[in-house]
């Protein structure tokens, strides 16, 4: 259960809650000198902060009981083996799943419906812990192809229902298995709507999750661990994920009833920066016709260049844009400045951007989910898109040799750019989806269409 202060907090102070909830002032006087909300005012104060009936002060005791696992008592309630503590004290009591095991990150919500296991290995997730905000995850276990890196980069996921037996003839392992193998704590029982409510008003939080399977928690400790972690803001993950030698990759994309492919006879070389790429952005590459030699985030130009590539691909990753551009924007320079084709995704984008002497900052909560709708500005189409992005460009530092070529239409927020002086582009979502809708895969033959173009210049 929540106090009165915690709800009005929870709402951005009285004269926000009086507003929200449409019912003046003095009936917040009134709520904070009773310590509790009246029954009349419950649906506004339910439908204005998303937490559930058990949750308000003055609710009835048989509703409170219904709900034990959002008690924000440190006592754990009856048969809690798991919980999320964030950094400013709340805690979410919950059922533990998969590693018995804490894990510290940035709490953030992801609204895909399909694709768990994706998104846990996407790269991108390091330093975070995923709240999924769809109920059914487990439901298709785990396989051994739909992967995005060899180990999951999420520190930990937070869902509503209890994983279930994987029902799907594609299945290898049960999830809770699969994390177990990973060292990866879950916990399920949590009420994901309040909590994705919460990011949604007041931000991301940091968090630590914890599974324990004898139900003794230090909370004290698990506080402390949350409110010292310094944030994503900063922070340089890239380098933590990418990969320590240059490899060549030639797996095309998965096609039914072959699985995925090899490529026969590729066209053009692409060299591939990797500051955590999702595997299937190289598919895609490889799958349009390119050689792809995919080198470490923290290779230079000259290394780059050394490759004698047709054009250069910038992965997504995690973390600070800005913190990795200290190493990655000197070698994207150089290469933006032999005006070979570039072109950018997600942090890719973001970097290309910084590069061009554009800034960026951080969202208060982030895109993640599988159904973001973005404007082509060049077409006027509206993509479907795949999202999972923290940080955003700043539209109004661009330079004058860069345009706008993407917008959100969830927020306006910048999804892609391009330069107007030579062949460089990026989008700030996910084309090769994985998960989510394939909408957005023109722009690997848009790439390989400059880069075409670009060859016969120089022919
Ligand atoms: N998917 C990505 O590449 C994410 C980029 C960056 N880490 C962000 O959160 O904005």
């Amino acid at each position: 259960m929540r106090t009165v202060e915690e709800i009005i907090a929870l709402l951005g102070g009285p004269d926000a809650a009086a507003a929200r909830c449409g019912v003046g002032t003095e009936a917040i006087r009134k709520w904070r000198q009773a310590k509790a909300i009246p029954a009349k005012h419950w649906p506004a104060v339910l439908s204005a902060t998303g937490l559930s009936l058990a949750e308000l002060p003055g609710a009835p005791a048989e509703t409170q009981k219904t709900e034990p696992t959002m008690a924000s008592a440190e006592t754990p309630p009856e048969g809690a083996t798991g919980c999320l503590v964030l950094a400013d004290g709340t805690i979410f009591w919950g059922r533990g799943f998969g590693a018995e095991a804490a894990a510290v990150g940035e709490i953030c919500f992801n609204t895909g419906m399909t694709g768990y296991q994706e998104t846990l290995t996407d790269p991108s997730y390091a330093g975070q812990v995923i709240t999924f905000t769809f109920p059914h995850i487990g439901n298709v276990g785990t396989n051994i192809e739909d992967i995005e890196s060899i180990t999951p980069a999420a520190r930990g996921l937070v869902v509503k229902q209890d994983v279930t037996e994987p029902a799907n003839w594609r299945a290898t392992k049960d999830l809770r298995d699969w994390l177990v193998s990973y060292g990866i704590p879950g916990v399920s029982g949590i009420d994901t709507r309040a909590l994705t409510t919460r990011i949604r008003d007041l931000g991301a939080p940091n968090g630590v999750i914890c599974h324990r399977a004898d139900g003794r928690f230090d909370i004290a400790a698990l506080k402390a661990q949350a409110a010292a972690w310094p944030g994503l803001e900063g922070m340089d993950l890239a380098k933590e994920v990418a990969c320590r030698q240059t490899f060549s990759w030639d797996e095309t994309e998965w096609a039914w009833p072959a699985g995925f492919g090899r490529q026969a006879a590729p066209k053009h070389k692409v060299v591939a920066v990797d500051y955590g790429a999702k595997r299937n952005i190289l598919r895609c590459l490889a799958s349009a016709g390119c050689e792809v030699v995919v080198v470490p985030a923290t290779a230079t130009a000259e290394e780059i260049l050394g490759h004698k590539p047709d054009g250069v691909f910038l992965s997504n990753g995690p973390g600070d844009p800005a913190a990795t551009g200290e190493y990655a924007i000197p070698a994207i320079q150089g290469v933006l400045e032999t005006k070979l084709p570039v072109f950018g995704i997600c942090l890719g984008h973001q970097l290309l951007a910084l590069s061009l002497g554009a800034r960026t900052y951080k969202l208060p909560r982030g895109h993640r989910g599988a159904n973001q709708p973005v404007k082509d500005l060049t077409t006027g189409k509206v993509e479907i898109t795949s999202q999972n992005h923290g940080f955003a460009v700043d539209p109004k530092t661009l330079p004058a040799n860069a345009k706008v070529t993407h917008v959100s239409l969830f927020d306006g927020t910048n999804e892609g750019i391009a330069a107007t002086d030579r062949p460089a582009f990026s989008v700030q979502y996910h084309p090769e989806a994985s998960p989510g809708p394939s909408d957005s895969h023109y722009l690997f033959h848009r790439f390989v269409e400059m880069i075409e173009a670009s060859k016969t210049g120089r022919a």
